[in-house]
């Protein structure tokens, strides 16, 4: 289907935003009156900028206050449609938007409503323009998308039909499976808009917090299939009122506006994409540093043994179990500090995961290797970590493993198993974008999203999980750009037994994360321990929590650069990460930062 967006939902100037869609994929746009005024560009100008970007004028919008008002305030209304229809002449454009009314002066009757909108759709008829009327969710009169539909189907005239947006009509709760009722011809325009389920004022719901399709909690794709039922064979045009994309670069959130209609698109099987290839575990985790000691010296104390070296490049091989992490020393290293630069994810079809990767506008990435190295797939995800599809133990297929030399050595019996979990930070502006790249891309579920308090703001984490639990992702975000050694990256390692791995790491020499006195004061009071074990958490700094399932023991490195380490033990199918362990954990990440840094 031809998929559009409304300007209202990228940031910039006119012209940014236009080649934003186009760059993005998009075959049309709804142009927002604002972007029009702000605009240099004459309407002409605008018009030819978009027929050479390929993008369609596929509505202007807004008209307000238009309908159900007193005669003399009508006959303004209809002169200011008139200028406004010539201006869509000059503009190209054929449809114009005109929402419910919210005058103070508007009367509540449907006859007197439908008379003026034919008047309206008379006077758009003689330009060549049709009219679409929309049901605001807190319109005067008029709230509803039967209650608009009834009175464009009174009304009768065929240049007046209606434009449907998800968001008023999931907001409000009405039942979507009334469109299919509406003649698809009369249908004249979709919007579309997710957002998460908040109970606040529907105004304000919709200014701020609308999102694309799949990224809040509105059944967006069932109410498309009803429109398409319907007949409907316009565009399926996004409409987002975002305070977040209103400031964030325009390009990224296009390709995520266009990645939200494709997997839509998929969803209700009318466009076909690459099958998803989940992941089925972490091959490795990479890490690049300027300085290997420090992270040689807490890989060591966790008990990992650099095993292997790669043939070409200053990248050495640490495992311990099944827990692979690459220490990679190459010239990015040097540009970026210590951090974690790409995630190595074991996959049954390597190329079928970059294959719909690359369909859902993952940019692949180039192959950084010797000719003599394995070919390895690789896309980059949201916030620019790399991804690479592995297949480590298939003989039929290449493996990375391939390109490392054994070094000999062996990891401890030190009891690290496997990884467990990452968690990556995300820039405060892709959250949702990367909550649904993970699910789409990777064929991930998402899990619940939890509030964090930080001592300085609130963090919003989201899981993304494979089905048994082999990969876990856990995404976060602060409000306001991350403070880079607290809100780094960690890497989760798998252990049977925390509290001899603690112990172990510290013997070692390893940095410990110490937790405050209180915290464990207040687990003796919502927990009944055996004797000497909360004694044991306290002195190695273990956090301890149980859900439905099972019970979850964890504890933390300091920071090295921007990445650190949690060791966890979890039994009996506990399925969280700690999450009401983390404003302590980030309390102590705080105090420790500030006892480093004086
Ligand atoms: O918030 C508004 O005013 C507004 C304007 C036009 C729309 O299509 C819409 O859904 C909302
Ligand atoms: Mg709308």
């Amino acid at each position: 289907m031809r998929t559009s967006i409304a300007t209202v939902s990228l940031s910039g100037s006119l012209t940014e935003k236009l080649t934003a869609a186009s760059r993005a994929g998009f075959d049309g746009v709804e142009i927002f009156e604002n972007d029009l005024l702000a605009s240099p560009l004459t309407p002409e100008e605008i018009r030819e900028r978009c027929a050479d970007l390929g993008l369609t004028v596929d509505l202007y919008q807004p008209m307000r206050d238009i309908e159900a008002v007193p005669e003399e305030e009508f006959r303004r209304n209809l002169r200011r449609a008139r200028h406004k229809f010539e201006l869509m002449r000059r503009l190209g454009a054929d449809t114009v938007l005109v929402c419910s009314s919210v005058h103070p002066l508007a009367i509540d009757d449907d006859a007197l409503a439908a008379e003026q909108l034919s008047r309206l759709a008379d006077l758009a008829r003689e330009s060549g323009i049709r009219v679409a009327y929309e049901a605001l969710a807190w319109g005067r009169h008029v709230s509803t998308y039967d209650h608009a539909w009834h009175i464009v189907e009174s009304a009768g005239h065929p240049a007046l039909g209606t434009c449907l947006d998800s968001f008023h009509i999931l907001s409000r709760g009405s039942d979507p499976k009334g469109i299919e009722d509406i003649p698809g011809e009369k249908i004249f325009f979709l919007q579309l808009a997710d957002a998460p389920l908040l109970a606040m004022d529907v105004l304000q719901w919709s200014r701020h917090y609308r999102c694309f399709p799949g990224q809040g909690g509105f059944d967006v794709a069932g109410l498309v299939g009803h429109v398409l039922r319907a007949g409907y064979d316009g565009p399926l045009s996004l409409e987002v009122f975002n305070d977040v994309f209103r400031q964030a670069e325009a390009g990224p959130t296009a390709v995520d506006a266009h990645r939200s209609l494709l997997v839509l698109q998929e969803a209700l099987g009318v466009a076909e994409l690459p099958a998803p290839v989940v992941p089925t575990g972490v091959a490795f985790a990479e890490l690049v540093t300027p300085d290997a000691e420090p992270v040689a010296e807490v890989l060591g104390a966790l008990g990992f043994a650099r095993t292997a070296r790669h043939r070409s490049k200053p990248v050495d091989l640490w495992q311990a179990g099944e827990a692979r992490i690459l220490v990679n020393t190459g010239p990015a290293a040097r540009r970026d500090g210590t951090g974690l630069a790409a995630i190595g994810l074991e996959s049954p079809d390597p190329a079928g995961a970059a294959r719909r990767a690359e369909a859902l506008l993952a940019p692949v990435l180039p192959r950084r290797r010797a000719s003599e190295d394995a070919p390895l797939d690789a896309v980059a995800a949201p916030d620019g970590t790399e991804l690479f599809f592995c297949a480590t133990d298939r003989p039929e297929l290449p493996s990375w493993r391939a390109d490392f030399e054994d070094t000999g050595q062996e990891p401890q019996a030190a009891g690290v198993r496997r990884i467990d979990h990452l968690a990556l930070v995300q820039p405060w502006h892709q959250f949702d974008e990367a909550t649904l790249f993970h699910r789409a891309v990777l064929g991930l579920a998402a899990q619940e999203s939890v509030d964090v308090a930080d001592p300085y703001g609130l963090l919003r984490s989201r899981a993304v999980t494979s089905a048994d639990g082999g990969v876990r992702i856990a995404l976060s975000v602060g409000a306001a750009p991350a403070d880079d050694t607290v809100h780094a990256q960690h890497i989760a390692l798998a252990t049977d037994d925390v509290v001899a791995a603690a112990r172990r790491l510290r013997e070692a020499g390893g940095p410990l994360l110490p937790m405050p006195a209180n915290y464990y004061d207040d687990l003796a009071a919502r927990f009944d321990f055996a004797d000497g074990e909360l004694a044991t958490y306290r002195e190695l700094g273990i956090l301890y929590d149980r859900d439905a399932y099972g019970e979850f023991r964890h504890c933390y490195t300091r920071t090295v650069g921007r990445v650190f380490f949690e060791l966890v033990q979890r039994d009996g199918g506990y399925r969280g990460y700690g999450a009401q362990n983390a404003p302590v954990r980030l309390a102590a990440q705080h105090a420790a930062r500030r006892l480093t840094d004086g």
